[in-house]
């Protein structure tokens, strides 16, 4: 990875960075799916938004309604601060890039580079110029004589990067571009595209159902579900205080274990006396479901703030300096992070800190409790 790229993550943002904004979003396919269903998000100008979500919750839908190749059934948008609600796609200031490049595999890379230039009537000497400093700026330099088919995955993304930046446009919107790449190059570009995004500082739409990317990536994170947006707040926000159930198991893959609430105390199956939390509500009896994450459980019954389960393990996973270990409790499954290795049908007694507990009413929404 050429240095240069990495390196001016300080720069600062261009002033006239946009904001994309929608309101009020619904769409209905004329089949009848409602694939957005009211969903209003600020994007913030010069950042990086992420949509995550589980497949078929909304995310290309949304995308493409602000790319104006969709329009939505009701509901606005604007870019900064301008109504495009029904502003062609070609005027919005918006370019897309996709997860299969959409590269013309009859034109070499030079010539895909240059072709929005050229609908748009850029001269050639103009096209030429803008076509050498966007290839500089990919290192793509060297490729430009050839055509997709004679390019490697990450090459080819690296012109379908190239082709939506040479207009310059006011918004990026990126539908898994990465995701085709095999892991490693996969983690490459994406740091690579981080330090391009912060030195260019377009204001960019980025989704993704791989939620290491959206933290690595994300300013501000949406996650939507069902074409409704869950939550919308900073990643480290997210993953420290998810708001409901649904997004502490998709974001971390937390374990959620069924539980009571007993005049302030905390039951779960396996555990036989409950935890005291002095933070929880103490009068009363409720049904909620309890968060931790495998990280958070560690080997051994703790001390009395603990909470400790013995569960049966199943099978562990080997993640390099950690396993993973999957277990049962009663008949829920549980995740444990640990170091060494554990063996397969025993019993293993873990602990979790109150402080790393995560508790969620019976709607799943967030109950103030344990670690906040
Ligand atoms: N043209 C269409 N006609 C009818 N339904 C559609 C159409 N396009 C998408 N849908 C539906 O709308 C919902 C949202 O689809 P969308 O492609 O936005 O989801 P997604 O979150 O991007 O999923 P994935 O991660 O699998 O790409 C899905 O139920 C999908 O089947």
């Amino acid at each position: 990875m050429n240095p240069s790229v990495l390196t001016p993550l300080a720069l600062p943002k261009p002033p006239n960075a946009v904001d994309v904004s929608c309101h009020n979003l619904v769409k209905r396919f004329p089949d009848g799916t409602v694939a957005l269903d009211d969903v209003t998000i600020e994007c913030p100008p010069g950042g990086i938004t992420v949509l995550l979500g589980p497949s078929g919750c909304g995310k290309t839908t949304l995308l493409r309604c602000v790319a104006g190749l969709e329009t939505q059934t009701t509901g606005t948008m604007s870019i900064g601060g301008r109504d495009v609600s029904a502003v062609d796609a070609g005027l919005r200031g918006v370019a897309m890039v996709f997860q299969n490049h959409a590269l013309y595999p009859d034109k070499t890379a030079e010539g895909n580079l240059a072709f929005p230039l050229r609908m748009a009537g850029v001269p050639k000497r103009e096209r030429a110029r803008r076509v050498a400093a966007i290839a500089e700026l990919l290192q793509i330099d060297g490729l430009l004589k050839r055509r997709p088919g004679q390019l490697s995955g990450g090459q080819r993304q690296r012109v379908g990067i190239g082709r939506a930046l040479i207009r310059e446009p006011d918004v990026l919107l990126m539908d898994e571009p990465f995701s085709s790449l095999d892991a490693e190059l996969r983690v490459e570009m994406r740091a690579e595209f981080l330090a391009l995004q912060r030195r260019l500082g377009m204001t960019t739409l980025y989704v993704t159902h791989d939620q290491a990317e959206a933290l690595s990536l994300a300013d501000r994170m949406v996650v939507l579900r069902a074409g409704r947006i869950e939550q919308a707040t900073s990643a480290e926000e997210m993953f420290r205080r998810p708001a409901t159930s649904f997004v502490a198991g998709f974001l971390g893959g937390m374990n959620l274990l069924a539980g009571t609430l007993d005049d302030g105390t905390l039951r779960v199956p396996g555990h036989p006396h409950g935890l005291r939390l002095p933070a929880l509500p103490a009068n009363g009896s409720q049904n909620l479901t309890l968060g931790v994450r495998p990280e958070d459980l560690k080997p051994g019954p703790g001390g009395p703030d603990d909470l400790s389960f013995e569960i049966t393990t199943m099978l562990t996973e080997l993640l390099g300096r950690e396993r993973l270990v999957h277990g049962h409790l009663g008949d829920r499954r549980l995740k444990v992070r640990v170091h060494a290795d554990v063996p397969v049908g025993e019993r293993l007694t873990v602990h979790a800190a109150a402080a790393d507990l995560h508790l969620f009413d019976h709607d799943g929404a967030r109950l103030p409790g344990a670690g906040d």
